[in-house]
């Protein structure tokens, strides 16, 4: 799966920025990434839950709700219950994690765990029990168009070896600096679906983009598992 961030996005365009990427299934973005910045857990400041709102009303792409706030405990319901396809939390910042998931499931949306750079994976293994997404970062969480850390893929490799030997049931996502040049590694760790912003809209057609992505990590995926 391939899901633009709308971070790297003309804010003032959003509905037609999303209309850029979407298409048929296999052909467009299979989730709309919307990265939410309160200055507070991170340095940057972007949108809350009104854009959220709209975005939900001006495009059928399912939203990916990123959510980069302290205190997701009190907010991330809000998110479902505005429309939210998935609505991811930071580990780092919340209080009860398995309470949140049971919050944002309940409000009728997915669950998404996100783990910083620095963040390994083992400590929360039991906690994911409890969530359908876990978002690998692959750059400090903050501001697109920053360089793709490798270290990560260690994680995304025990995350997907988890999956597979039927520990857990999780899209395992990654999440910064993906382009044609750092894909299809993710891809042969076994990441299912590929957050990318400024490869999408810094492109000149980010419908083309979307479908390039996605052909380069299906091979490389391909190729990877024989
Ligand atoms: O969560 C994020 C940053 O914190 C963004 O989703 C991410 O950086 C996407 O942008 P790019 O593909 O340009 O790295
Ligand atoms: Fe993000």
């Amino acid at each position: 799966m391939i899901a633009p961030s709308i971070l790297s996005a003309d804010f003032a365009r959003l509905g037609e920025e999303a209309a850029a990427v979407a298409g048929p299934p296999g052909e467009g973005a299979d989730w709309l990434h919307v990265d939410v910045m309160d200055a507070h857990f991170v340095p940057n400041l972007t949108l809350g839950l009104p854009v959220v709102q709209s975005l939900r009303a001006a495009t059928d792409i399912p939203l990916d709700c990123h959510l980069m706030i302290e205190d997701p405990d009190r907010w991330a319901v809000g998110y479902a219950e505005a429309g939210a396809h998935n609505v991811t939390v930071h580990v780092e910042a919340a209080a009860d994690p398995v309470r949140i998931a049971r919050d944002i499931r309940a409000a009728g949306a997915k669950a998404g765990l996100s783990i910083k750079p620095g963040t390994p994976l083992d400590p929360y293994v039991e906690v994911l029990r409890h969530y359908d997404t876990l978002l690998v970062m692959s750059v400090e969480p903050g501001f697109g168009g920053q360089s793709f850390i490798p270290d990560v893929l260690d994680k995304a490799r025990q995350a997907r070896r988890l999956v597979d030997t039927g520990h857990l049931t999780l899209v395992v996502e990654i999440d910064g600096g993906i382009n044609a040049d750092t894909i299809e590694a993710a891809a042969e760790a076994g990441v299912d679906c590929f957050v990318a912003g400024s490869a999408v809209y810094g492109a000149e057609d980010p419908g083309r983009a979307v479908r390039a992505l996605r052909e380069q990590a299906a091979n490389a995926a391909h190729r990877a598992r024989g």
